[in-house]
């Protein structure tokens, strides 16, 4: 049974169109990881897959119930991070744990919940004085009250340093190694990269890819470039190295000396004998991966992109 299937979705706000004819689908214990520029519509999705929002048209189910007549049942055991800042300034990290156990009906011990997220010194202070990332890191302690099925984060490296966002990372992954699926959306390639099973790419409220990240890289064009410096370069080598059977194209840079530019999905080293075979003397050479930010770019922009 997968943790949300989002069936024809369309949502409509007076005259714009925010979600428009979606479908996919979270898979049981998996990390998903929902990317997509600003406005591509991932809050009114989670919106609706948590009953925030009604759908225009389409059905959501989300642990095998229907969103909108289960919603109850499905919060109680979903852990939401919510986009932007919702807390009571006057309340401490202590009390608003208490809350969320409370009305969860769970048995956490909010020390040891802070502790996890590296907030416990602040335990007792109130949470109108705490910074964007101290505030953050609260609100997924709330989060992973009661050991939740399914884990719903909206952007949750909001605010947080390169130390907070690597420890989220390990609390995605420590919740997910006890079984829980966590459905997060992003627009920081790394994060997503770093640890989710799956991504899928919203743009205009239509999903536009959704592969893992290594089958998305495939998808925009193999992804290695190759650069080789060479002492010089003719025409019948060029023509030699583009009719490769794994060479998708080659171009020289007009330097001294000479750089070629390849996009090769295979071996590297047949385009360096290639050259050599014609007295051609390789001086230099790197490879470079399209990295999930050129992916996400040739998904979601208009432009071409290539590795660089
Ligand atoms: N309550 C609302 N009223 C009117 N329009 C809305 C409302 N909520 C969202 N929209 C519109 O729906 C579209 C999708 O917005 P949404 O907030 O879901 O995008 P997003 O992908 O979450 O963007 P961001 O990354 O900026 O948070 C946008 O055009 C937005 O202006």
């Amino acid at each position: 049974m997968p943790a949300i299937t989002v069936d024809n979705l369309t949502k409509s706000f007076g005259q714009t169109l925010a979600l428009d004819d979606l479908s996919f689908q979270v898979e049981e214990g998996e990390v998903f990881g929902f990317l997509g520029p600003n406005g591509a519509g991932k809050s009114t999705t989670i919106n609706i897959v948590l009953d925030f929002a009604r759908p225009t048209a389409g059905e959501v189910s989300v642990l095998g119930m229907d969103a909108q007549r289960h919603s109850r049942t499905i919060r109680q055991r979903t852990g939401v991070l919510p986009e932007g800042v919702q807390l009571y300034g006057r309340l401490t990290a202590r009390q608003h744990l208490e809350f969320a156990i409370d009305s969860k009906g769970a048995d956490d011990d909010p020390e040891a919940l802070l502790e996890r997220v590296g907030l416990v010194d602040a335990i007792d202070k109130k949470a109108g004085g705490y910074s964007k990332g101290m505030a953050q890191r609260l609100m997924l302690a709330m989060a992973l009250v009661g050991e939740p099925d399914l884990l719903i984060l909206d952007e949750p490296s909001t605010g947080l340093d390169p130390n907070g966002a690597r420890e989220m990372r390990k609390i995605v992954q420590e919740e997910n190694e006890r079984g829980a699926t966590v459905f997060f959306s992003s627009h920081i390639m790394e994060q997503v990269e770093a640890v989710c099973d799956r991504v899928g790419i919203l743009r205009d409220g239509q999903m536009v890819a959704v592969d893992s990240v290594a089958g998305l890289r495939d998808s925009v064009g193999g992804g290695t470039t190759l650069r080789v410096t060479v002492d010089r370069i003719d025409d019948d080598a060029l023509q030699a190295v583009r009719s490769l059977p794994d060479v998708g194209g080659a171009t020289v840079e007009d330097q001294q000396p000479p750089t070629l530019v390849v996009d090769v999905d295979g071996s590297k080293t047949t385009v360096l004998s290639t050259l050599e075979d014609r007295g051609i003397e390789v001086r230099d050479f790197s490879t470079t991966e399209a990295s999930l930010e050129d992916v996400f770019q040739s998904y979601t922009t208009d432009t071409e992109v290539y590795a660089r």
